[in-house]
């Protein structure tokens, strides 16, 4: 961190709680964060690109209440049973349990997605420079590469829509404990379907979070083809052959 926030110190919230519903091939049970990509469950590969950065303190994973996977499973980071039943849900209550081990509302978090398991070290790091002075916060993003269509509501096309000023919203997303917890209590209160990633509950309270681009290689693993492309990635990076 600066020397302006050194006071303020920085945690990673990893929501690992899903079931990954559009994920899983028929009869499949296993939750896709714990699904073996290279070599290794999906999660593992999320906690690596963390632990590999230096300036986060700790690193708090949120599991479904009775999960016990971590318990079969060592990693650099503390584990706890209080996921919800929405990734908000999952999220705030996270956020209440850093405050229980201490952290205070200027603290930053970092909150990322335990499928979306391609981010690497730099980009974690390329957020927390471009935001760690900034006075609201911010997320990666990813402009649209395609044409932009606006559906009609029976499969055909209603409109091109401008998108040159279009991102989609990536993980992870920085704010300061405090605010993002107050911002979440509220959304979950008046909107919860609509709260379907931080920035989302921020922007509700009228400000305006940093767009820091991210790549296409941070996707989420969501539907069944991902799985391949996030192997191959991950292969690659290891300098494996296809
Ligand atoms: N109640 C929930 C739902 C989701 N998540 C987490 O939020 C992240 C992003 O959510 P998504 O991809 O939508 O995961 P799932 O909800 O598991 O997937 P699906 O919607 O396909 O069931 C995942 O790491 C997931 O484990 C969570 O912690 N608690
Ligand atoms: C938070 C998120 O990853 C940002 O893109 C995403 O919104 C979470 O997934 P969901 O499919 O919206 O639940």
């Amino acid at each position: 961190m600066s020397e302006s926030s050194t006071a303020q110190r920085l945690y990673a919230l990893i929501p690992c709680a899903g079931s990954g519903s559009r994920a899983q091939a028929p009869g499949a049970t296993l939750a896709k964060q714990y699904q073996s990509i290279a070599g290794q469950p999906m999660v593992m590969h999320t906690l690596a690109a963390f632990a590999a950065v230096p300036a986060i303190r700790d690193v708090l994973v949120v599991v479904a209440p009775g999960d016990d996977f971590f318990e079969h499973h060592s990693a650099p980071c503390v584990v706890r049973d209080c996921g919800g039943d929405s990734r908000a849900r999952s999220v705030r209550n996270g956020l209440h349990d850093l405050f229980e081990q201490g952290a205070r509302g200027d603290d930053w978090v970092l909150v990322h997605d335990a499928a979306r398991c391609l981010v690497t070290p730099s980009q974690i790091e390329a957020l927390v420079a471009a935001c760690r002075d900034d006075p609201v916060g911010g997320l990666l993003a990813h402009r649209l590469p395609d044409t932009l269509k606006q559906e009609d509501g029976s499969g055909r096309v209603a409109a091109t829509l401008p998108r040159d000023d279009k991102w989609l919203a990536q993980t992870p997303q920085m704010f300061r404990i405090g605010l993002l917890s107050r911002a979440l209590d509220a959304a979950l209160a008046s909107d919860p379907d609509a709260v379907t990633d931080e920035a989302s509950a921020i922007e509700a309270l009228g400000l305006a979070p940093r767009l820091v681009p991210g790549g296409a290689l941070n996707f989420k693993v969501t539907y069944p083809e991902d799985f391949a492309l996030a192997e191959q990635v991950l292969r690659g990076r290891a300098g494996e052959k296809p």
